[in-house]
């Protein structure tokens, strides 16, 4: 079911509507359909949220239909089948936009806007064969992805989920000295592998903790980001050995893919942290696995997976020194909106010929 401006009202009440509640056609008078049925058509694999559906509905630039749920991915054959003959699309990190689906929409679809910073799940290169032009989101939610950056970093380091636990099944018995000891930031060496715009706000949001020394690797030096936060370049093996803390914050490419593996794990210390928000893919698990049972490295806490949602038998679930989240980085409310807003903005701009917000260069 398509709708444009005329539905506003009515799309104002559904984004705030219980799942599966989508029914927005009916009533709409013939004048009206007639008018939106020369707009151009954009399908949206989700139920985001309310500020980036005002923006495409009070925008009048276009008709759209959407899945109308957060709770379940739309399902790949129907993804398939509403694709077709789009002109633009709006998708989240759970759907593949591979050469299947761009077949699937055929010659019409000239814009693509992933709610997302991340985009390994578009294929670039069958995007840029087509000439399909591509929106993500970046910047909006590096406030949001920090902030759980830490809250997990803290988390993992100073054993909260064990201590809650602990404190509630009986485990607290009397105050004793060692007992839930952790490690603390003051006057440790935090590393981040590939420094961005993320990697700065993240250790903006550390310095105040006491770190000594913020360490970086990238493929090449970042003098400018570096500056902001006094980070020094060091080899992979330097980031490794040195230090206390290594946070993950580089995308996941080809040249990523399962960077963090036996090799990284073996070189780190025994006392160290290990977190990972960017995404699963850049960690080897079964490695993972390995350094934290053995006792290779401290602990581990985790945003991101393979696959998501990991399994509850996963066996990294085991382990007390692992803590996962539900990758939740950028879920506050207001980013959340953010997202959903730039995603919808990329996505009129890029229908109007006109550059996006944040465009990726393919
Ligand atoms: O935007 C992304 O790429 C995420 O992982 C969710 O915030």
């Amino acid at each position: 079911m398509w709708c444009g401006r005329v539905a506003l009202r009515r799309l104002q009440r559904i984004a705030v509507a219980p799942l599966n509640s989508l029914s927005i056609t009916g009533g709409l008078p013939g004048a009206v359909q007639r008018e939106m049925s020369s707009l151009p058509r954009v399908y949206i694999t989700r139920q985001i949220p309310p500020e980036g559906l005002k923006i495409l509905s009070e925008s009048g630039q276009v008709q759209f239909d959407l899945w109308d749920s957060d709770d379940v991915p739309v399902p790949r054959k129907e993804l398939l089948q509403k694709v077709k003959g789009v002109d633009a699309l709006v998708c989240v990190l759970t759907e593949k936009i591979d050469a299947e689906l761009l077949d699937a929409a055929g010659p019409n679809l000239r814009v693509l806007s992933t709610m997302s910073v991340g985009f390994d799940h578009l294929s670039l290169e069958e995007l840029k064969k087509r000439g399909i032009r591509v929106g993500y989101t970046p910047d909006v939610l590096t406030d949001s992805v920090a902030e759980l950056t830490v809250a997990l970093l803290l988390s993992t380091s100073r054993r909260l989920i064990e201590a809650t636990h602990e404190a509630k099944t009986g485990g607290w018995g009397t105050w004793r000295t060692l007992w839930l000891c952790g490690y603390e930031l003051a006057n440790s060496t935090v590393g981040i592998l590939g420094l961005g715009r993320i990697g700065v706000a993240i250790a903006e949001r550390l310095k105040p903790f006491k770190v000594k020394k913020f360490i970086y690797t990238d493929v090449a030096p970042r003098p400018e980001l570096a500056s902001l936060i006094d980070a020094e370049y060091v080899s992979m093996d330097e980031l490794a050995s040195q230090s206390d803390f290594l946070t993950v914050c580089c995308a996941l490419t080809p040249e990523t893919k399962d960077i963090c593996n036996k090799d990284l794990f073996s070189k780190m210390k025994n006392t160290s942290i290990f977190i990972n928000t960017s995404r699963g893919g850049v960690v080897h698990q079964e490695d993972l696995y390995e350094a934290l049972s053995s006792g290779q490295i401290a602990g581990a806490g985790l945003d991101v997976t393979v696959p998501e949602p990991l399994p509850i038998s996963h066996p990294l679930f085991t382990l007390n020194n692992c803590v996962i989240l539900p990758h939740i980085a950028s879920a506050s409310y207001s980013t959340r909106n953010a997202m959903s807003a730039l995603a919808a903005n990329n996505l009129l701009l890029g229908l109007k010929g006109q550059p996006m917000i944040k465009e990726l260069k393919l």
